[in-house]
């Protein structure tokens, strides 16, 4: 039996708009962010896909990138669950600095270290951060991520480690059961999923920049390996550049 699954980056932050590194600060959707989640669910709408659940997780853009798409396909009334296992990955130190500048600064080497190594990550998070205690003291983490196991930074192989729990614990059963599921996450943890599905090596997945607001699907055999990898619903031309644009996003001005 042939599984599918579909998922999405985000549309464009306000933070991403201003090139910030954001992780778990909770930026809203800039307005070409709600135009691309509009996008995005029409182009699923002309595919005809219909959903049984959505998963997304506990940061505004990816969510408000769901509801828009949701409404856009009339498919509102479907179960929606969230986690902060699908959360981007934490970005330390550098939350709220802005790339170009940190490259200019670090040299852009260092930034693409930080932004695509697979296992070094970003300084941490210090408790003098301006954005230190908005994120820790969110209500919307007590019910989890532990004190423990609240990151302070994550690199993309810390991302996975938390993001695959709930990949192989709740999606997968739910995909074996028969489910089509939508996933509204964001660059890295889906970038996470993605190095799982395809069994990436820690090289590859660096090269690998995930647009905002165009939604991919995979095909999977019942042991979820994939018959079909990442198939954008976007024309090629448009998704090299958006992931080229994302790439560019590390460079000194
Ligand atoms: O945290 C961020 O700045 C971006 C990804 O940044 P890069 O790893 O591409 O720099 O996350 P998202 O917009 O997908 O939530």
């Amino acid at each position: 039996m042939v599984h599918k699954i579909v998922m999405v980056r985000h549309g464009e932050s306000t933070w991403n708009q201003e090139n910030r590194f954001c992780g778990w600060f909770d930026a809203d959707l800039s307005e070409k962010g709600v135009q691309e989640a509009h996008a995005a669910g029409k182009a699923l709408k002309e595919a005809g896909y219909k959903f049984d659940l959505a998963h997304t997780s506990v940061l505004k853009r990816a969510q408000n990138t769901l509801d828009v798409i949701l409404e856009e396909i009339a498919q509102t009334n479907i179960p929606v669950e969230k986690t902060w296992r699908l959360n981007e990955r934490h970005y330390g130190a550098l939350t709220g600095l802005n790339k170009a500048e940190t490259a200019a600064k670090h040299g852009e080497e260092q930034v693409k270290i930080w932004r695509r190594s697979f296992d070094i990550p970003p300084p941490p998070m210090e408790e003098s951060h301006p954005y230190y205690k908005i994120i820790v003291e969110d209500p919307r983490y007590k019910d989890g991520p532990s004190i423990a196991e609240f990151p302070m930074f994550e690199s993309l192989k810390l991302t996975i480690e938390r993001t695959l729990p709930y990949w192989n614990d709740v999606i997968v059963p739910q995909i074996k059961q028969g489910k089509m599921m939508l996933v509204a996450a964001h660059g890295n943890s889906l970038r996470g999923i993605v190095k799982h599905l395809d069994q990436m090596t820690d090289e590859a997945i660096m090269q690998l920049n995930l647009p905002t607001g165009i939604p991919f699907v995979y095909e999977l055999d019942e042991n979820m390996h994939p018959l079909k990898s990442m198939q954008f619903l976007g024309d090629e031309e448009t998704v090299r550049k958006a992931m080229e644009a994302v790439a560019a996003q590390g460079k000194a001005k």
